[in-house]
C-alpha cells in the first residue's frame, strides 16, 4: 500500500537512480495492454479515452503494444494542451507511426466514440492527478462510459476517484478492471473491481534509500509569521560548548525560525559568541542537573521540538537530569550523545529521535553488524522494542520505527571529523518541529550527507563540521 505523496517522491528517486520516468511509463502502458488482451480477443475493437496529463500518456503506449487490435485513440481535449513532456512524446509517436487518434474538443464529439460498440474500453482520463469532482469533457465521458456494457478498463485509477481515499467528488468512471502501478493505493480497496499491481521496473532501492523525492515540497507561503516553521530549544553544554552552538546553529540553516539554547551559565557566553542568531537561557552552575529541569520543563513546553545531549557530558547528576526531564516531557525531542543511555530506562510519553553512533547504539543496549543489510534488521528491531525512532549514524545511515526502515547514503569518511553529528542532531530537530519522526530523521541523515559531500568537493579531508552549516542551504533549493 502506498500514497500518492509517497509514490511521487519514489518516482523522483527512481529517476535520480536512473530510471525516468518515461521508462515507467513505458512500463506502465505495456502492462494495461496485457490486460486489455486478457479482456479482449484480438481484432476486436478497442476505444482508449485519454486525458491530458501522464495518465493519458500511459495510454498512448499502450496504443502502440496492441498492433493485433482496431484501436482507436481518442484525446479528450487538444493535443498542443497535453501536458506533460513525456505524453506528448508518446502522442507524437502515434502520430509517427500513423497509428489512428481522435481528438475530443466538445462533448458533442464524444458520441462519433461509439462506446457501446467497442469491446472493451480504457480509461485513461486522469490517474492520480485528480483535484476536485471532473470536469468537462471528462465528466461527460465518464457518464457515456458508464451507460455502456462494455468492460472498461482503468489506468491506475478510475478516472474521478481519490487513489488515497476511494471518494469521488461527482461522476467517476466505474471500472471492470483497474491496472495500478507498482503497489496498491489505500483508495483502490474499497472499489468493487478487479485490480492488477503492475510492476513496473522501479527498484526496492527507490523506496529504500532516501533521495531527492523525499526532500521535495518546501515551498513556504507568502505569507508565513516568524514561528511558523519552528520554534527549537537544544539542551546542550557544559563540558563542552562547541556541540550546542553546532546543532543550534545548523537548526537555523535547516530552515527553523527560532532557536534557543538551554545551558549552563558558566558556557552561555561563549555558546552566544558564536552566533547572534541564538537565544540563550542560562541555568545555574556548571553543568545540567536536576535543579534546572523544571525551568527547562517549561521553556520546552513552548517549542515545536527539543534537541537534548549536544555538549552535556556524562556526570552522574546530568543523566539524573536528563531522566527526570524526559518523565515529563511529553514533546517531540531528537537525543544525542550522552543523553542516549537514558532513552531506554526511562517511562516518557515524548516522541523521540535516537540519533546514536553504532558505538552509542551498543550502549544503549542495541545490537549492530558490519553488514548495512543485518544492522538495519537489528535496528529496526530495536526501534521496535524502545518505541521510538533510531537514526543510526555510519557509511549507511539506518533510520528506523516500528514500520519501516530507511537508508540514507549520503556522505562521506571526511564527515568522521569532531562535531558533524551536532550539524546532523540540530538537521533533523529542524526537520522534526513540522514533519513526523520518520521523515525528519530519513531527510536529515539525507541533507546532512549532501551538504558534507558538497563541502568535501570544496576541501577534501581538510572539511570541519561548521562547513556542514554553510552547505546546508543547497540541498533545499531542489524544489521538484
Ligand atoms: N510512478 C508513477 O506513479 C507513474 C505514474 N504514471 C501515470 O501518471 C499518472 C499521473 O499523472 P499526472 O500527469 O500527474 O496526472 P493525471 O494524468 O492524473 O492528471 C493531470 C491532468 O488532469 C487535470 N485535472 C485535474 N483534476 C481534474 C478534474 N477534476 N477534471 C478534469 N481535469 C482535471 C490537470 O489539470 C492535469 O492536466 C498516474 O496516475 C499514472 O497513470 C506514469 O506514467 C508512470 C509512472
Ligand atoms: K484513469
Amino acid at each position: 500500500m502506498i500514497s500518492s505523496d509517497r509514490m511521487a517522491a519514489v518516482d523522483v528517486n527512481a529517476a535520480a537512480l536512473g530510471i525516468p520516468r518515461k521508462q515507467l511509463m513505458e512500463s506502465s502502458g505495456n502492462a494495461v495492454a496485457r490486460v486489455v488482451r486478457s479482456e479482449a480477443d484480438p481484432g476486436s475493437r478497442i476505444v482508449l479515452v485519454c486525458g491530458r496529463g501522464n495518465n493519458g500518456g500511459d495510454a498512448f503506449v499502450t496504443a502502440r503494444f496492441l498492433s493485433e487490435y482496431d484501436i482507436e485513440t481518442a484525446l479528450l481535449g487538444r493535443p498542443d494542451a497535453i501536458g506533460t513532456q513525456i505524453a506528448r512524446e508518446n502522442w507524437d509517436a502515434l502520430q509517427a507511426a500513423d497509428l489512428s487518434t481522435t481528438t475530443i474538443t466538445d462533448t458533442s464529439y464524444l458520441d462519433g466514440l461509439d462506446l457501446e460498440a467497442a469491446d472493451c474500453i480504457v480509461d485513461a482520463m486522469l490517474g492520480t492527478g485528480v483535484t476536485g469532482a471532473l470536469r468537462e469533457p471528462e465528466a461527460s465521458a465518464a457518464r457515456a462510459i458508464n451507460a455502456t456494457d462494455t468492460p472498461v478498463v482503468s489506468v491506475d485509477v478510475p478516472s474521478g476517484v481519490d487513489a488515497d481515499t476511494g471518494a469521488a467528488d461527482g461522476v467517476a468512471v466505474e471500472a471492470d478492471h483497474v491496472v495500478t502501478f507498482h503497489d496498491t493505493k489505500r483508495g483502490l480497496e474499497s472499489l468493487d473491481t478487479q485490480l492488477t499491481v503492475a510492476d513496473i521496473g522501479i527498484p526496492e532501492a527507490a523506496e529504500l534509500f532516501v533521495g531527492p523525492g523525499d526532500v521535495r515540497g518546501r515551498k513556504r507561503a507568502a505569507e508565513s509569521h516568524k514561528g511558523d516553521h519552528g520554534e527549537l530549544l537544544v539542551i546542550g553544554g557544559g563540558p563542552y560548548t562547541g556541540a550546542p552552538a553546532l546543532a543550534a546553529q545548523a537548526a537555523l540553516r535547516a530552515g527553523a525560525d527560532l532557536v534557543h539554547v538551554s545551558c549552563p551559565e558558566t558556557v552561555a557566553e561563549e555558546i552566544q559568541g558564536y552566533s547572534e542568531n541564538l537565544i540563550v537561557h542560562p541555568f545555574d552552575g556548571q553543568r545540567l542537573t536536576p535543579e534546572a529541569v523544571d525551568a527547562i520543563l517549561d521553556l520546552a513546553g513552548e517549542m515545536d521540538a527539543v534537541i537534548c545531549g549536544p555538549g552535556l557530558g556524562s556526570h552522574e547528576e546530568t543523566l539524573a537530569a536528563v531522566e527526570s526531564f524526559l518523565e515529563s516531557f511529553s514533546g517531540r525531542g531528537v537525543i544525542d550523545a550522552d543523553a542516549l543511555s537514558v532513552v531506554p530506562e526511562v517511562d516518557t510519553d515524548a516522541s523521540l529521535i535516537c540519533t546514536p553512533h553504532q558505538g552509542e547504539l551498543v550502549k544503549m543496549g542495541g545490537e549492530t553488524d558490519d553488514d548495512w543489510e543485518r544492522r538495519a534488521e537489528l535496528v529496526t528491531e530495536f526501534a521496535t522494542e524502545i518505541g521510538q525512532t533510531l537514526l543510526v549514524k555510519g557509511a549507511y545511515d539506518i533510520i528506523a520505527d516500528s514500520e519501516e526502515t530507511r537508508v540514507s547514503r549520503t556522505g562521506n569518511p571526511g564527515m568522521t571529523v569532531g562535531g558533524t553529528g551536532d550539524v546532523l542532531a540540530g538537521v533533523v530537530g529542524s526537520l522534526f518541529t513540522n514533519r513526523e519522526p520518520r521523515t525528519s530523521a530519513a531527510v536529515g541523515a539525507y541533507l546532512n550527507g549532501r551538504a558534507g559531500d558538497l563541502a568535501f568537493e570544496d576541501a577534501a579531508y581538510g572539511l570541519v563540521a561548521t562547513d556542514l552549516i554553510d552547505w546546508l542551504p543547497e540541498p533545499f533549493t531542489t524544489d521538484e
